[in-house]
């Protein structure tokens, strides 16, 4: 029997969590802000952004969105990022990816104030992260909505092995470094990985993150194991679908999410928690 995650129903219980902080930090006079960058006009960037900024308004905090042109300079994004970072208004400011080709990606990441750095990319924050450091710093949302969704569903990643599938900054590489800190023995798989399919079929949990729609089916898992889609491909319908072949894989994992309604939903409400633990941080004095 395949337990198939809801992802969305968690994610409604992490907002409603945040809501309920939201109105916390009002009774201090504190409004959650969020700022967007967004260059360009990639169409499924447009979608997640107007995800967040309904979502944000919707839980009571202050959402930006920034839309700038595909011809924005290195230097007028940097001066925003600068803007925002001096901002008391903005608690969390995320850039979306994927940028165009003249601006330099990892050095936009560095611009961001650490403090403010709410999708956790900085370096600060991910090295924190690798060192499993103790105190408050901001994590990767899809990584950290994942161990959410595994903590609900009673998945301890302790003395299992997990194998991820993508070595992203986004999200394999923070995913790897959260199932090690959580005790997992953790392979990182990528395009140069020899026997993909055999060493998947190792995990008893299996994060894939590769952006090619059914690279893992049915008979790439363990019975039992835990599936964990992030991918969201389009098949050639057009249809929304992850890197795991859902109905194959239904019937041999012992829990599956699905796409949509897995990982996406609880990426927007970690996103959301993030920004208000930014927040609440930026209170503290140390
Ligand atoms: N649901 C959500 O909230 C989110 C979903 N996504 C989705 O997840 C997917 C991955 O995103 P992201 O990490 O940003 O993507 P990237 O393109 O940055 O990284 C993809 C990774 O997959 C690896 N890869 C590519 N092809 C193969 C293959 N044939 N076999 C094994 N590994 C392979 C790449 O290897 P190499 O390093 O060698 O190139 C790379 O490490 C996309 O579909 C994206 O849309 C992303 C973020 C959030
Ligand atoms: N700086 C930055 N941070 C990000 O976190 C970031 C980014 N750039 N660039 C793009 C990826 C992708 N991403 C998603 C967000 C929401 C859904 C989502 O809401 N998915 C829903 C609905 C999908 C739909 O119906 O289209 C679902 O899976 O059910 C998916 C993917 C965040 N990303
Ligand atoms: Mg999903």
């Amino acid at each position: 029997m395949t337990t198939i995650i809801d992802g969305k129903a968690v994610a409604k219980k992490v907002n409603a969590a945040t809501q309920t902080a939201v109105a916390e930090l009002e009774q201090q006079g504190i409004k959650p802000g969020i700022a967007v960058i967004i260059v360009g006009e990639d169409p499924a960037s447009q979608i997640y952004v107007r995800n967040k900024n309904r979502k944000a308004t919707k839980l009571g905090m202050h959402s930006v969105v920034r839309q700038l042109p595909v011809t924005t300079t290195q230097a007028e994004l940097l001066s925003i990022i600068a803007e925002y970072n001096s901002d008391a208004s903005i608690h969390g400011i995320l850039v979306q990816s994927p940028l165009p080709k003249q601006i330099n990606e990892p050095l936009i990441t560095m611009a961001i104030d650490p403090k403010k750095d709410v999708d956790g990319f900085h370096p600060t924050n991910m090295g924190k992260l690798i060192t499993n450091f103790p105190g408050n710093y901001p994590v990767a949302n899809t990584p950290r909505g994942i161990m959410t969704l595994l903590a609900e569903y009673g998945i301890d990643p302790a003395g299992k092995q997990a194998v991820v599938i993508g070595r992203s900054t986004i999200v394999g590489k923070p995913m790897a470094a959260l199932l090690t800190n959580a005790n997992a023995t953790v392979t990182v798989a990528h395009s140069r990985t020899k026997d993909l399919k055999a060493l998947a079929r190792t995990a008893d949990i299996l994060v894939v993150a590769t952006g090619i729609a059914h690279l893992i089916t049915g008979a790439d898992i363990k019975p039992g194991a835990t599936v964990i889609d992030v991918g969201m491909d389009r098949d050639a319908d057009g249809k929304l679908v992850g890197d795991v072949d859902f109905d194959s894989a239904q019937g041999v994992a012992g829990f599956i999410t699905p796409v949509p309604g897995g990982v996406g939903p609880m990426t927007i409400a970690t996103l959301m928690q993030t920004t208000v633990e930014l927040a609440k941080w930026s209170d503290l004095s140390e």
